[in-house]
């Protein structure tokens, strides 16, 4: 059935200790970045999500970015793997919030590896970035848990940023949008479209036309808002400094059955 709910979790007090890749690391202040996810969760609410709080954990540094920690597909939550050994701790609680919500839980196992951030679905196509955190029996196990449910997973390799929606994203109408020189793969997509800025790459679909971006693209919002979309621009410049980006920090659950 549909559903419009929404995992997010609370920033860590040791937020600032999150992982760095491919960023030089810069200060974090704990306080405006807790401000930056109560806009965030409130543009959801306000877009008729009914966010749903996992319980925090607080050791666990980049706990908010909860989106790596787990994958849907229908009804079906794949919990994660994550190729950063110090994000496996953030699962537990995600397990939990899944399971009550009615979701079929399965898990990513050894030697398997997976963030959420490596996935990306367009209708019934599952693209699974191939990089840093998410290794090749992982994508092989994405496979097994949803080609059975009707998805074709596509393996895209992923080199030059933490995940492939690092990159990539899409619109409602399924085109890809992404930043070139983020991507190691380009024609690996179908209906491609190129944005000019890092973070214009990153859009969680609200409904209908709308999309919820980071206020660090204004240019790419000018280009989709011309394309006849409604940017919903949230500043969520502290997480970014962490490499995180607008759709980490929520995981949609569209189609519960119940
Ligand atoms: N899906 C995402 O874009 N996740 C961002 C995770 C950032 C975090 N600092 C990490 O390196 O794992």
């Amino acid at each position: 059935m549909p559903s419009k709910k929404a995992l997010v979790r609370r920033p860590s007090p040791r937020l600032a200790e999150g992982l760095v890749t491919h960023l030089e690391r810069e200060r974090v202040d704990a306080g405006r970045a807790v401000e930056q996810w109560e806009a965030y969760t409130e543009a959801l609410r306000a877009h008729g999500w009914e966010t749903i709080e996992v319980d925090p954990a607080d050791d666990c540094p980049d706990s908010v970015f909860v989106e790596d920690t787990v994958v849907m597909y229908r009804n079906v939550a794949l919990i994660a793997r994550s190729g950063a050994g110090s994000r496996r701790a953030e699962t537990p609680g995600v397990e939990e919030a899944v399971a009550s919500l009615g979701c079929s839980v399965n898990w990513v196992w050894e030697p398997g590896t997976l963030d959420g951030g490596d996935v990306l679905k367009v209708g019934d196509t599952v693209y699974v970035g191939r990089g840093g955190r998410t290794n090749a029996a992982g994508v092989q196990q994405v496979r097994a848990a949803f080609e059975p449910l009707g998805a074709r997973v596509v393996a895209v390799p992923v080199a030059k940023v933490l995940h492939l929606k690092s990159a990539v994203t899409a619109l409602p109408d399924g085109t890809v949008v992404g930043h070139i020189p983020h991507m190691d793969a380009p024609s690996l997509f179908p209906r491609f479209l190129p944005v000019p800025e890092p973070s214009g790459a990153h859009v969680v679909l609200l409904g209908g036309d709308r999309l919820l971006m980071a206020s660090s693209a204004p240019k790419t919002a000018e280009l989709f808002a011309d394309l006849g979309y409604e940017p919903v621009p949230v500043d969520i410049g502290e997480f970014e400094k962490l490499e995180g980006c607008v759709t980490c920090l929520s995981v949609r659950l569209r189609e519960l059955y119940a």
